[in-house]
């Protein structure tokens, strides 16, 4: 319960219609989730528009709403407060019902086409392992201390994201590590919160059909940095042509790693093997337990991450050589038989290119490279042909397969993926619509040393269609059907 006055701290007000001493139960955005006493905020969407409900929420119990456009209609027992963006005016608004958690710990924000999971998980597990209590919002999970919630984004609403740290608060933790995704950035989810860093991993293919232009999904990561305030620590990756573009207008210290660059962090792959890679990291070396560059990248970010936050430098490389991969990210089993399954969440062109590299550097020229892949319905359909091009040209074989196809048809997906095939390495693929079947089929053809790369679901663990979730675990089917 909050009294509006203090809700409405620091929110740029244009009008306000009524009282503003009442006291507020709630705050919902959705209509259908308001109950008495609610603070309704109407906001624009892709699909509809929340002023078009301010009267269903009236209707169940909404003492006040918060919109950009006063409703013709007004309740004079209903406080109106019109404002310019109500998306904005809701991230502020969670802040002051939540009493600002985000200021009460420190808080790191990962933003980036890939990688962003990876690190953010990374950095939890550091600093749980250095006995800190630790939060963190990722695609995979949300973690206060040790409680895990389930997810349905990768940044979750405003009001969400204020009230999960405020329960990390209110559990003692001291840092809290989230992944910042250029939706949740678009639709404010983060705006107003109190960040001590912000890191970028590389900007690729991704999500074309939200952002329209490449342009506009690279200025929604800058405005990230932007956003950022003086004593936070911009941490990006120069190697990337957009790493600077993201430092051009932050107040925040600048702060860089690179592989090929120089830079504040900087590192060098110096031996790679299925089990781990020799690290060069500023002039020390150190083994890890994850491989390929794009990790190299990954555990540089971390590095320099745990360096900003104040650890030592021995001690974060020490912590460095601890950490194990992430789940559904380059997990991998080997069967009896000797037949390596690797589950991976590339669901990006550059994802893919780069786990394809990693291996086809580390297997042998006789050892087979299967690939199981498919690509995602109602999300961007640009990436769908760049995919299947890579997957061919990369692979010794590769099965085309469903991965949420939710409400498209799945043999249309396949086919603009098809369209991307040339046609020299049209005889290396087949499509197996059935996902089950295509992991079934890749088993069946493996050979003893040869390795089975199932990408693009990773840890999910179900498969999405006509809106329907059922079970699908890419991990669990592989490992039952490699014994079989
Ligand atoms: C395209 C997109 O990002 N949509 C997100 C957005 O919904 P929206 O505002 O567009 O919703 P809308 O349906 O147009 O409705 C507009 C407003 O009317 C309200 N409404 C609607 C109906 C009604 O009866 N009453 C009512 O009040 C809605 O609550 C909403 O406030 O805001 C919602 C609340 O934050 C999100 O749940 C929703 O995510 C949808 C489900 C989604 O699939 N998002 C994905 C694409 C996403 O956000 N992905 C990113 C990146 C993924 C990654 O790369 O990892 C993520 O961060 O997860
Ligand atoms: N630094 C990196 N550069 C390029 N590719 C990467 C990098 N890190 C991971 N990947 C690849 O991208 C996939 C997704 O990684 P991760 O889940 O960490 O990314 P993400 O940014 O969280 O993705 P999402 O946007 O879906 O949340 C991994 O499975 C791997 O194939
Ligand atoms: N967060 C990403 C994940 C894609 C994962 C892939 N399995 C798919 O369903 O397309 C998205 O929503 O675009
Ligand atoms: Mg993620």
């Amino acid at each position: 319960m909050r009294i509006l006055k203090d809700i409405l701290y620091r929110v740029e007000i244009k009008s306000v219609v009524g009282g503003t001493s009442l006291t507020v139960d709630t705050i919902a955005f959705d209509s259908r989730k308001v109950t008495k006493n609610s603070l309704f905020v109407a906001i624009k969407g892709v699909d509809a528009d929340g002023h078009n409900y301010i009267e269903n929420a009236v209707n169940s119990g909404a003492a006040v709403v918060v919109c950009e456009k006063m409703p013709e209609a007004i309740n004079n027992e209903v406080t109106y407060v019109c404002v310019e963006d109500t998306n904005k005016a809701l991230a502020i608004m969670a802040s002051n019902f939540y009493d600002n958690p985000s200021s009460k710990l420190k808080l790191v924000g990962v933003t980036g086409t890939n990688g962003k999971t990876t690190i953010a998980t990374l950095l939890y597990n550091l600093f749980s392992n250095l006995g800190y209590k630790v939060g963190l919002l990722s695609t995979v999970k949300i973690v206060v201390g040790k409680i895990v919630y389930e997810t349905s984004h990768t940044t979750p609403d405003s009001l969400a994201i204020n009230y999960y740290l405020s329960e990390m608060v209110e559990t003692g933790c001291d840092y809290c590590f989230m992944e910042v995704s250029s939706h949740g950035i678009v639709q404010q989810r983060t705006y107003g919160l109190d960040f001590d860093g912000g890191v970028f991993t590389n900007l690729t293919h991704d999500h074309l059909d939200y952002h329209k232009t490449f342009a506009e999904y690279r200025d929604a990561k800058k405005m990230f940095f932007d956003q950022l305030s003086a004593k936070a620590f911009a941490l990006v990756n120069i190697d990337d042509k957009n790493g600077n573009i993201m430092l051009q207008n932050t107040r925040a210290k600048k702060r860089s790693y690179a592989l090929k660059n120089m830079a504040d962090y900087k590192g060098q792959v110096l031996e790679s093997q299925f089990s781990g890679m020799l690290l060069k990291v500023n002039q020390q070396e150190v083994w890890t337990q994850l491989i390929g560059a794009f990790n190299a990248y990954n555990l540089l970010t971390v590095y320099g991450v745990a360096v900003e936050l104040g650890v030592t430098s021995d001690e974060a490389l020490l912590q460095l050589s601890k950490l194990q991969s992430v789940t559904g990210r380059f997990q991998y089993i080997v069967s009896s038989k000797n037949v390596t399954a690797i589950v991976d969440y590339a669901h990006t062109p550059d994802a893919l290119k780069n786990v394809l590299e990693t291996i086809n550097g580390i297997r042998s020229f006789n050892e087979k490279l299967i690939t199981v892949v498919g690509c995602g319905g109602n999300r961007d359909k640009t990436k769908r042909p760049e995919m299947a091009r890579i997957a061919s040209e990369m692979s010794s074989k590769v099965v085309f397969t469903s991965d949420n196809p939710r409400f498209e048809d799945p043999y249309e997906i396949l086919k603009e993926m098809e369209k991307g095939v040339e046609l020299q390495n049209a005889m290396k693929t087949i499509v197996v619509e059935d996902r089950k079947q295509a992991i079934k089929l890749a088993c069946q053809q493996a050979e003893p040393g040869d390795i089975i790369l199932i990408a693009g679901k990773g840890h999910e663990t179900y498969q999405e269609i006509k809106g329907v979730r059922s079970h699908f675990n890419d991990m669990e089917i592989v490992t039952e059907f490699l014994e079989q």
